[in-house]
């Protein structure tokens, strides 16, 4: 009896100490699907309450993880609040509503902004690119194309909404873990309380309060097979690889022009370099060709994904809920050009 208690409390204890708290903002304009994001995480995983009730954060269980996740407001006020969190987190997920072709620019403009932070270069970064059940949504590739994601990891995953399997969304969490426990301790130095008083924003998550028409719970369903790798493969058609006639001219129609990153953080004093001897996954630098994509003539660093891409899923394509694109933020170095 005394042995097997001994045994308990070790594995308690071992338990214990290997266990991880993490800490994940979540970013990205208002309405693009965030708060819906945290609560499909709480649905699917084990959560604990805070104490302190802050709204906006959730504590969840994933393996040896203990992860809070911020879920901010997009709203303007909100986004003022976020670089309070930039040097509190581990790593982030920005996620961005892919129906809304108006709001595009916008969505490059914070996110040059995001990734021009000092307090988030090197930091891990999942991109959502959500809302692709809408039958506007830019495909996948289109959104890479037109924030010039040079390459992504090929273990992106789609999301479809007709089956019933949430599994990728946590796939993509477990993902950003898998990054952030790679480079934990690193990561832990880095990080800084956040400040004592934060100006809130009506947008602190508020769980219940829908807004009616689009009110659907995120439901994905596709396997980790389903790598992104078969959307943007070079066996799809160059039609399809490239941002339609009218969707460009949607865009060129937003109120700001569209600008490659590369200038406007050159603009900004800021420079982007790759790390060396890393090969990288993910890129802002110079626009693609028309209609080129960026999966066209990348060099895949794992074979994992393409190689279960599948000719079935094709059809399946515009009825996609939500597709994760993991960005290897890390693999770059963003610094102030002195
Ligand atoms: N059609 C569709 N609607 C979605 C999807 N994800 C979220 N929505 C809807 O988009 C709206 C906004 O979602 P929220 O999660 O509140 O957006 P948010 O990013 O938290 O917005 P803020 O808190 O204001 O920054 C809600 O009506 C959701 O039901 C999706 O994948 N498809
Ligand atoms: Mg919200």
């Amino acid at each position: 009896m005394f042995r097997l208690l001994t045994s308990c409390w070790s594995q308690l204890k071992t338990a214990e100490e290997t266990q991880r708290n993490v800490t994940i903002i979540i970013v990205g304009l208002d309405n693009s699907g965030k708060t819906v994001l945290v609560e499909a995480f709480q649905r699917l995983l084990p959560s604990r309450m805070n104490n302190c009730m802050k709204s906006e954060l959730t504590t969840l269980l994933l393996h040896e993880y203990e992860v809070s996740i911020y879920d901010l407001s997009g709203d303007m006020k909100g986004q003022e609040t976020w670089p309070n969190y930039y040097a509190q987190a581990h790593g982030l997920v920005f996620v961005l509503d892919s129906s809304d072709l108006g709001r595009m620019q916008e969505v490059k403009i914070i996110l040059t902004r995001l990734l021009s932070d000092k307090r988030v270069a090197g930091k891990p970064i999942l991109l959502m690119a959500n809302k692709q059940d809408k039958k506007d949504a830019l495909l996948p590739c289109d959104i890479i194309e037109y924030l010039f994601l040079e390459r992504l990891e090929p273990c992106s995953i789609i999301k479809n909404l007709q089956r019933r399997n949430h599994q990728p969304i946590i796939e993509g969490l477990r993902w950003l873990l898998a990054v952030i426990g790679d480079k934990y301790e690193e990561l832990c130095t880095r990080r800084q309380p956040l400040p004592s008083s934060i100006p809130t924003s009506k947008g602190t998550r508020s769980s219940g309060e829908r807004p009616s028409s689009d009110s659907q719970p995120i439901r994905i369903r596709a396997s980790p097979k389903q790598g992104f790798c078969c959307l943007v493969g070079p066996h799809r058609g160059k039609k399809e690889m490239g941002m339609s006639k009218e969707k460009r001219q949607h865009l060129g129609q937003c109120s700001m022009e569209a600008r490659p990153l590369k200038p406007i953080l050159q603009k900004e004093g800021l420079r982007l370099r790759p790390k060396k001897n890393i090969s990288v996954t993910f890129a802002l630098d110079e626009p693609m060709e028309e209609g080129e994509c960026s999966g066209g003539n990348r060099t895949w660093n794992t074979t994992e994904l393409c190689d279960n891409q599948s000719d079935d899923l094709q059809p399946q394509l515009h009825a996609l809920k939500m597709i994760l694109l993991k960005v290897m933020l890390d693999q770059w170095l963003v610094r102030k050009d002195i």
